[in-house]
């Protein structure tokens, strides 16, 4: 009996690490792929490649060891970064139900923001997108251009009261939130958020803000939320959140509530107005014609596929927060340059004045066409979120072992060319936005350098020649494949319209206090030496 004990005792460890102990065999095939050094069996190189201050080392691991980088995790796990455009292709086309976003991802969004379009996976993401999809084209972004204007006047006229003097220096960071929350709230909501000189904000959108921030101090944990949803029935890991002594889970936990809240309150009403039908919507800020008004239109003829009002709430959620902090850091990192390459700025202002004589149009009359038919303002949209993407890494986890091949062949540590990649079931491959973005090879000798001219002239051959899988101008900033951002034109339309109101109204130098990029979610921009945890972007204004 005794020996049965042991022999049971024996086996159940083994039971529980096999599937490990066989994921490090078959990572050992990876074991040549150049990468960052371990710090310990216990970290890897995990501590510095997530976290608040990983800029720096994220920015060297990704641009300095070719387009497959092996980055090594903790208790001897291995992630792949990539950036080759053939293995990308194959991930996105091929393997496209085999390359998902990772549970530990997915698991935290629904905790916090129920069933939006990344809390989604499989069968249920594709349906989703779906139903999505249609109203993010063009035909509908065209009627939000008053809309845009309007939002981006309003930031103007806040920006300009606050400068006194001739030269006075602004913290723009909250108001380009702003900008780009309400702009969102309006059109994809038709909802307000109140006025942009607004001090603190409403809680909805200082929830939203918080968000990234939180993220990041519970991500240590978050590979944990997928075992502890299998064990424990929801309504208890719910109290426990509101229970535990841990400041950053309870903090997650009220910004869960907040977000939830106003995005049923905000449905409700939107609800109660498409019941009452024309006169009462035209009255709404959205004036029906907001996407959420939209969709709900659509759901009434959807039948048995009509979404769930959960399921609205989820996406109206995650719409908010997937669209503020991306754009209006795209629209600082712009500001930013722009404030250190004067000649830029000019060039740019001298573009934005003659096509509002020519046109005999202010920029409040814009349209679609308009923005878009400005050569240098696209280019040096294009190349600021190629020089600078939002996301550097974007996360994938292949469910089932694969085998990559690559463009172009990698030297491995041990001198030899590797061609494939042989990827077990359960890796991480972070799609490698940054290297893709920054690659020599396709971009050109001056690819680390913000350039808005290489746009104006024909790209070299070489990006044709790389069949990058991108949605947007062979960069790799809104991802590619079913999960590429369904908001990109609506991103680069609002910052088209903002750098626009922005540079034909003022004049922008760099501020003497030193900027730095952490991470917050997105990569944020904040100060040398200062306390706070909110972005600061300090720059000198003066009006023109
Ligand atoms: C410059 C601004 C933006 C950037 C750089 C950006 C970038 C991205 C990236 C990289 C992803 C893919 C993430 C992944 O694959 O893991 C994504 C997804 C997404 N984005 Fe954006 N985004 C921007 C603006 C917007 C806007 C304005 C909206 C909405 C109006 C939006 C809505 C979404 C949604 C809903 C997803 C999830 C798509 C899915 O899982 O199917 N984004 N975005």
């Amino acid at each position: 009996m005794l020996n049965v004990v042991l022999l049971v005792l024996a086996v159940i460890p083994l039971v529980i690490l096999f599937p490990h102990i066989r994921k490090r065999i078959k990572l050992s095939t990876l074991r040549h792929i150049p990468g960052p050094e371990s710090e310990s069996f216990w970290e890897g190189a995990a501590r510095r490649f997530h976290g608040p201050f990983c800029i720096p080392f994220r920015e060297h691991t990704l641009l300095s060891y070719g387009r497959v980088v092996k980055i090594p995790m903790r208790m001897g796990d291995l992630d792949l970064a990539v950036s080759d455009p053939v293995a990308l292709s194959v991930m996105f086309n091929t393997y496209r139900e085999v390359y998902d976003l990772p549970r530990w991802n997915s698991d935290t969004m629904r905790s916090v923001f129920g069933p939006g379009l990344t809390s989604v996976r499989g069968k249920e993401h594709i349906r989703h997108r779906k139903q999505l999809n249609p109203v993010f084209s063009v035909r509908y972004l065209r009627q939000m251009i008053p809309t845009f204007n309007r939002v981006a006047q309003e930031l103007t006229g806040v920006l300009g009261d606050k400068i006194s003097g001739p030269r006075t220096e602004l913290d723009v960071s909250q108001y380009f939130s702003r900008y780009t929350l309400e702009s969102v709230g309006r059109t994809a909501l038709g909802t307000s958020f109140g006025s942009l000189g607004a001090e603190d904000g409403t809680d909805y959108s200082r929830a939203l803000k918080e968000f990234g921030p939180t993220l990041v101090k519970l991500h240590p944990w978050r590979p944990l939320l997928p075992w502890l949803r299998r064990t424990f029935p929801l309504p208890l890991l719910q109290w426990a959140t509101g229970v535990l002594p841990w400041p950053a889970l309870r903090h997650m936990r009220a910004i869960s509530d907040s977000v939830y809240a106003t995005s049923q309150q905000v449905l409700r009403r939107k609800k109660e107005m498409l019941k009452q039908g024309g006169e009462s919507l035209a009255q709404e800020v959205g004036e029906g014609k907001d996407l959420m008004s939209v969709l709900l239109q659509q759901n009434i003829s959807s039948g048995p596929d009509a979404m769930s009002e959960d399921d609205l709430i989820g996406h109206m959620s995650l719409l908010l927060l997937a669209a503020t902090d991306t754009t209006s850091t795209s629209i600082t990192r712009a500001i930013e340059v722009l404030a250190h390459r004067p000649d830029a700025q000019a060039k740019l202002r001298q573009e934005l004045l003659d096509a509002t004589t020519r046109t005999g149009r202010t920029l409040a009359d814009f349209d679609y066409d308009a923005y878009t038919d400005l050569p240098y303002l696209e280019a040096v949209v294009r190349e600021t979120i190629r020089m600078y993407p939002s996301f550097y890494i974007s996360p994938r986890v292949a469910e089932q072992d694969t085998v990559l091949p690559l463009g172009t062949p990698i030297e491995g540590t041990d001198g030899r060319p590797i061609t494939e990649l042989v990827v077990p079931a359960g890796t991480m491959v972070w799609v490698n936005v940054l290297g893709l973005n920054r690659d020599k090879a396709i971009w050109g000798a001056d690819a680390d350098e913000w350039r808005p001219e290489r746009w104006l002239a024909q790209l070299p051959a070489s990006v044709a020649d790389a069949h990058v899988p991108s949605v947007f101008a062979n960069t790799m900033t809104f991802v590619a494949g079913n999960r590429s951002c369904i908001g990109y034109n609506m991103a680069l339309t609002e910052m088209r319209i903002a750098l626009a109101h922005l540079v034909l109204a003022f004049e922008f130098a760099p501020s003497e206090k030193e900027v730095f990029w952490r991470l917050g979610g997105v990569v944020s921009p904040a100060v040398r030496g200062s306390t706070s945890r909110k972005p600061e972007f300090p720059v000198v204004m003066s009006r023109i």
